[in-house]
């Protein structure tokens, strides 16, 4: 019996990976035991007990910015959060570490690595972040998704999706799923979703153009993230949701989408073939946008700024596009050509080879990908 410990959180997009990785193993496993880490504020407190797995919390300590109070009061707390967790795991014979970054990942990667546990990584983000490229410094195991993606020992295994949709059959149950929403199955259907927080210009320019798209013979699905305000148009055919607990049903429906370029929604969409207009998300240092480079090259989605994506751009450009039915099932062939569905195999292979088991589906090192 194997005992995995998972470490990541923060918003859905770096809960689902983990969770995909979880059921993946445990399809492998059905005995093996599943702990995961999180922390008390971010989805996974949610998402992970619906999942049925154990979740276990780490207290949220983001590097410090400034000198100030809190950060010097970081390192302390920091390594006190190391221990706390190196005695976990020694004391629940924890045999591997697998970590998706974010600020549960660096206490867990120094914990594993202090209590001489092997180390797996996940990179979902075309750019890497902080906490994995330390984490990379720890292990030889580190799975990205996007070629190109820059850190030590990367090698490709792909985006990790829950099996409800890693195993969608969008044709089997689109009319099902349209019902299921309360929409029209006879009607094209286009899907808004800014990721799992919601967007603001997204669901300002959507409802703004919500008349026009119904007038191009659309129907519309506009996820608006929770705490959002803006307010629903309240015209046929379209509907507003805050948070898509079924997001399987809501891509089975969809037949074409607007959405942010978050690594998870950009994979799903492609893995589906659902061709898109990407709004990365403006700040940080644009890093979105790479997310959906190579789905945006390939032909199968538009990207387009967050300050572009007006009425006007929607009235001008989306509207003409969404009319020419040929053009939007090409795009989507466009975009099924470069998403994969086997992410979650592909890193549970790579979670076995780190415990010493047989490798096998993995691709080799990505040649010059190491930082
Ligand atoms: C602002 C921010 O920090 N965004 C980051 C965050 O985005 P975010 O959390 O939005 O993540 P993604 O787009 O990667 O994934 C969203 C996930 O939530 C699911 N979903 C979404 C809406 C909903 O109503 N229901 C639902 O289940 C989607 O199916 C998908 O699995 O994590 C991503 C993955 O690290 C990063 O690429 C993004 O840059």
């Amino acid at each position: 019996m194997t005992t995995y410990l998972l470490a990541g959180g923060g918003t859905a997009g770096h809960v689902n990976p983990l969770l995909a990785v979880a059921d993946a193993i445990r399809a492998r496993e059905p005995d093996a035991v599943m702990i995961v880490l999180g922390t008390r504020e971010g989805l996974e407190a949610r998402l992970v007990p619906e999942r049925g797995y154990e979740l276990i919390f780490v207290p949220r300590l983001p590097f410090p910015r400034r000198p100030n109070r809190a950060a010097i009061l970081f390192l302390p707390r920091f390594n006190r959060a190391v221990s706390d967790l190196a005695a976990v795991l020694r004391a629940r014979k924890v045999d591997v570490v697998v970590g998706f970054g974010g600020y549960v990942s660096t206490p867990a990667y120094l914990a594993a690595r202090r209590a001489g546990i092997p180390i797996a990584i996940h990179e979902a983000n075309f750019r890497a972040g902080l906490a994995n490229r330390l984490g990379a410094w720890l292990t030889t195991r580190v799975g990205v998704v996007f070629p190109g993606t820059r850190i030590r020992h990367g090698r490709v295994v792909g985006m990790p999706l829950r099996p409800e949709i890693q195993n969608l059959d969008r044709a089997g149950v689109r009319a099902e799923a349209l019902r299921f929403f309360d929409l029209d199955p006879d009607r094209p259907t286009l899907l808004v979703t800014g990721g799992s927080l919601g967007a603001r210009r997204l669901n300002g320019t959507a409802v703004e153009s919500a008349s026009a798209l119904v007038a191009a013979g659309w129907q519309v699905l506009h996820i608006t993230g929770q705490k959002s305000e803006v307010s629903d148009p309240g015209i046929d055919h379209y509907r507003m949701i805050e948070y898509c607990d079924r997001m399987d049903l809501a891509l089975a429906g969809a037949d074409f989408a607007v959405s942010r370029a978050g690594a998870g929604t950009v994979c799903e969409l492609s893995a589906l073939g659902i061709p898109a207009v990407y709004v990365p998300y403006p700040v940080g240092n644009g890093e979105q946008r790479f997310n959906a480079a190579s789905v945006v090259s390939a032909g199968g989605g538009i990207l387009i700024d967050d300050a572009a994506f007006l009425p006007a751009w929607v009235a001008d450009e989306l509207v003409p596009l969404l009319r020419d039915r040929p053009r939007v099932r090409a795009m989507g062939e466009l975009a099924a050509s470069v998403g994969g569905r086997d992410g979650a195999e592909r890193m549970a292979d790579l979670v076995g080879e780190a415990l010493g088991r047989a490798r096998g589906g993995v691709n080799p090192a990505i040649p010059g990908a190491d930082a």
